[in-house]
């Protein structure tokens, strides 16, 4: 079976699967072979009640009988189905959300293993959503490293390990696409053994040989990629013909602030480089807050003065909207004549599209603001000079590439929060010149941070409420959507009903979520931006990029489920303005680990500091911890912790290259073929 194949030439995939594997980005076997366990879980041999009640925090299996009735209730929208168990005169009460059909499983007087988190309740000891299991099927289990993957609604774990070992079983073995000497000189593992062994190790040495090449491979394809489109572009001359213009000064003189030092220095290069003989690549990086929209403003500024098109791309509607307010205002506020920006995006309608592409090809939109909606084969730019573009689309010179197509080769600016050390940069851009905003405007205060558990809701609500009162907004984070069986984190669909509850009516309540539709996400955002709703609730989509300086108040529950750098991300949309901002990081798992892990931040607003003291708590053996590295996504490598791993790919494709700069060889066609179909890929998910 080719990994190209769709899903459904699998055996009991239809219409509905399919499309709820599409959700996870799941189309083909190949996404299916490499949708990689989020980490992996041991099923350890069965405890006692009591060796259960001690273990703690960490998940138990208790093998016993049911010695209660088995109880459903209801209680409002939730059925919970509960019964209890006795071991060795040791009672241990067992609950079910959400799972109505337990009433029919489970049989008073049966045996079974019960695995779960321990935990005591109202003076009893409880064990909340426990798995069930059969002796036997236990027993199948305790063997290995069992894969835990990241689910939506409707896919289960037990479904996505049956579809990937029916893949395992039937896939005729791909051909190994890396040349011998690479394996050799870096103690790689074959392909084949690297993917099944990631799925389904049979212990942890080769679950980590596995690990290890697939981290390289992702790695040794992305610098590849970039320096086989490098190459045809390094250096190219920049036929633009651009002076400084006062304009830009103008605009910087009557900010209501004064730029950084660290900004302005950033703004001269990049206006050394758009004015100078070599077309600018640069990446800007700076922290969360750092102020990097502006310097991309001023760019833009220049090119516009200078009778030249540019293009802001940024990946949400939400922030693409924001942007193109925000430059709309400093235009009008700077009196500029000529240069009022066009918004683009995937909603807009087909009129107002129709209009766009004829004011982007007559030239007279001189500033145009987007999403992909800006690369799409109808748009034809009439002399665009300049593409800025956030680092999720890191693909920099293969937009470029496109947009040449589109007419002339512009200047790539390329704007990034990820805080990665400057020898890791260099070879993760190494198609770009790095500067760096290390510093953070002036009279920003320090975000107040605390880590909580949830019996303090009462009080974190009560302190939002006063902020409120003093004119403030906040936002409050759930991980999920709605509710779903078997998650029982929190959900923003829920959490905003009864949140209207808490707070008095004057105060407004609504939610935002990835599921809504762009125009309504607009409306919303729109609407908490002006200040017409007060608190909002939402899932992860306020990560990138929201600036709305007026919310001090962050609040994010189950901040055990989220990255460190996710969390900093996250955070960073409040302490945006001059007032004292706060953040609450709730969790709802006293775990000593997951406890350190959020002092971190609780301890420092640094996203460098915190990237660092991350990697140094996780410790080399800690290989599927929650995701590190913010929006720099890999698949499975990571920037931080495989950083040796980053400088053995990088070293592996300079000596390929080298010897075959062109991937021509024989020897290399394999290779060339799996990076045609990774960039293929990339492309595809950023929808060019
Ligand atoms: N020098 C400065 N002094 C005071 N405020 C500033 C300065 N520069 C920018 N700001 C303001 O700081 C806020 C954050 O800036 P901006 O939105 O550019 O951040 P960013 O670097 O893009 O951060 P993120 O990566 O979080 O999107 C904005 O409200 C902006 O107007």
């Amino acid at each position: 079976m080719e990994e190209s194949a769709p899903l459904r030439s699998l055996k009991g995939v239809g219409d509905k699967t399919e499309k709820l594997f599409q959700k996870l980005g799941i189309y083909t076997v190949g996404d299916l072979l490499h949708y990689y366990p989020r980490e992996y879980d041991r099923y350890t041999e069965p405890v006692t009640v009591k060796e259960a009640v001690e273990k703690g925090a960490g998940k138990a299996a208790v093998a016993a009988r049911i010695t209660g009735n088995v109880d459903v209730k209801i209680a409002g929208k939730s059925t919970i189905v509960s019964t209890v168990l006795t071991d060795r005169g040791e009672a241990l009460q067992l609950i079910w959300f959400h799972m109505p059909f337990l009433r029919n499983v489970l049989k008073r007087g049966g045996a079974y293993i019960f695995r779960g988190k321990v935990a005591e309740k109202r003076h009893r000891m409880v064990m909340e959503h426990p798995q069930i299991f059969t002796r036997e099927e236990y027993e199948k289990l305790q063997n290995g490293l069992q894969p835990v993957y990241s689910l939506t609604a409707g896919i289960t774990n037990k479904l996505l390990v049956k579809m990937i070992r029916q893949v395992l079983e039937q896939k005729e073995l791909a051909a190994e696409y890396l040349p011998e000497e690479v394996r050799n000189a870096y103690r790689l593992s074959e392909y084949n053994f690297a993917v099944s062994q990631i799925h389904f190790p049979e212990n942890q040495e080769s679950m980590v040989l596995g690990r290890r090449r697939l981290a390289f491979d992702e790695f040794l394809f992305f610098i590849l990629g970039i320096q086989l489109l490098k190459e045809k572009k390094t250096e190219e001359k920049n036929l633009f013909d651009m002076k400084p213009v006062w304009e830009t000064e103008k605009v910087i003189e009557q900010l209501p602030y004064r730029l950084t030092n660290a900004q302005t220095q950033v703004w001269h290069e990049i206006e050394r480089d758009m004015t100078g003989h070599t077309l600018m690549n640069r990446l800007v990086q700076g922290d969360v807050g750092s102020g990097k929209t502006i310097l991309a403003f001023l760019a833009m500024i220049l090119a516009g003065t200078n009778g030249y098109q540019s293009a802001l791309m940024v990946p949400t509607e939400v922030l693409a909207r924001q942007h193109w307010e925000g430059l709309r205002r400093l235009i009008k506020d700077s009196k500029l004549t000529g240069l009022e920006p066009i918004l683009l995006t995937g909603s807009s309608t087909a009129k107002e599209k129709r209009e766009a592409y004829a004011m982007i090809a007559e030239g007279k939109a001189k500033m145009i603001v987007g999403t992909h909606a800006l690369i799409q084969e109808k748009v034809v730019y009439q002399n665009i000079a300049l593409v800025i573009t956030d680092e999720q689309h890191r693909f920099g010179v293969q937009q470029r590439e496109i947009l040449s197509k589109k007419g002339g080769s512009p200047h790539v600016l390329v704007m990034s929060a990820t805080p990665i050390p400057r020898t890791l940069a260099i070879i993760l851009y190494g198609d770009l010149d790095i500067s760096v905003i290390d510093e953070l405007p002036a009279k920003r205060l320090p975000i107040k941070n605390c880590v909580v558990d949830t019996s303090y809701r009462p009080k974190a609500y009560a302190f939002m409420q006063r902020q409120i009162e003093a004119g403030h907004q906040v936002y409050i984070i759930c991980p999920m959507v709605e509710e779903s069986e078997g998650m029982e984190a929190e959900n923003v669909l829920d959490y905003t009903n009864r949140l209207k509850t808490v707070f008095p009516s004057q105060i407004v309540v609504e939610s935002l979520h990835g599921r809504m539709k762009p125009a309504k996400k607009n409306q919303i955002m729109e609407a908490f931006a002006e200040n017409k709703i007060q608190v909002l609730v939402s899932t992860t989509v306020i990560e990138v990029g929201v600036n709305v300086p007026n919310a001090v108040v962050m609040m994010v529950e189950n901040a055990e489920r989220f990255g460190l750098a996710q969390l900093h991300q996250l955070r960073g949309r409040v302490g945006r303005g001059d007032v004292q901002s706060y953040c609450i990081f709730m969790h709802n798992d006293a775990g000593e680990e997951i406890q350190k892990r959020l002092e971190i931040l609780e301890k420092s607003n640094d996203g460098f500091f915190i990237a660092g003291e991350d990697l140094r708590l996780r410790g080399p053996g800690d290989l599927f911890g929650v995701r590190q590295s913010g929006s720099m996504e890999f698949k499975i490598a990571d920037v931080y912790q495989d950083a040796n791993i980053l400088k053995e790919a990088s070293e592996a494709a300079g000596g390929i290259l080298a010897l075959d700069p062109e991937l021509a060889l024989e020897q290399h066609r394999p290779l060339r073929e799996e990076l045609e179909k990774y960039m293929k890929s990339q492309a595809e998910t950023l929808g060019l």
